[in-house]
């Protein structure tokens, strides 16, 4: 069975990004989103990239930001990974020197091949829960059947995973990777230690 692989999203604190990678995670994910409760600013974000032992991924998730913000942001903080998690088209996510994930919001009954087509550029295509007005983190799930078999790109899983539900979800999907944020915190912004623990286990062991 492929590994599948794993994010742990929305990390504030340098003690979490240790937990997770100490934990066994492949990637940490830095909010720059201003209005999200997980949101990290420029200092506290150098820290924690700086604070990461080697082979584990930053990733840097902006929604909607302006070409300008986030190259300061690149110039400040030493991203490997951008995570586009807003209304950006392909030529928006390119151009900064760095692979990224384009992140689909999915909606009932939507064509999800179709969508990820639209990002040839991408290194994945990330799928979430599509809720009204918020852009991410909320902590749903989508109708993993919805993900096409062949999506022709890797598909990191994410919405509403826990320890509880991500064997089943990367049973049903087969994802490259899974992303989890709200389902291993102990309060928005704050992981909880066992839920991290647990939920990687649950990701080795599926
Ligand atoms: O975490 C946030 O606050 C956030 C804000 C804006 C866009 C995306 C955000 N988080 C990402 O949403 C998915 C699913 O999160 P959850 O596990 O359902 O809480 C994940 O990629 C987060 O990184």
């Amino acid at each position: 069975m492929p590994v599948v692989r794993s994010k742990i999203c929305g990390i504030t604190r340098i003690e979490d990004a240790l937990l997770a990678a100490e934990a066994g995670a492949d990637a940490i994910g830095l909010v720059f989103y201003a209005r999200s409760p997980r949101a990290v600013d420029v200092r506290r974000a150098r820290a924690i990239v700086a604070a990461l032992p080697p082979f584990v991924t930053s990733v840097g998730l902006f929604v909607n930001a302006s070409r300008c913000e986030l190259n300061e942001i690149l110039d400040a903080v030493p991203l490997d990974l951008l995570q586009f998690h807003g209304d950006e088209r392909a030529a928006d996510c390119e151009g900064y020197h760095r692979p990224y994930l384009k992140a689909l919001r999915v909606r009932p009954g939507e064509d999800v091949a179709a969508r990820c087509a639209e990002y040839p550029s991408a290194a994945g295509i990330l799928l979430d829960t599509f809720v009204p007005g918020v852009p991410g983190g909320t902590g749903e799930s989508f109708d993993w059947s919805l993900v096409p078999a062949e999506p022709g790109c890797p598909i990191v899983l994410a919405g509403g995973l826990n320890a509880g539900n991500v064997c089943a979800a990367i049973a049903q999907v087969r994802p490259w990777a899974v992303d989890v944020s709200g389902g291993v915190e102990a309060a928005p912004g704050i992981k909880d230690a066992g839920k991290v623990r647990a939920f990687l286990a649950a990701v080795r062991g599926a």
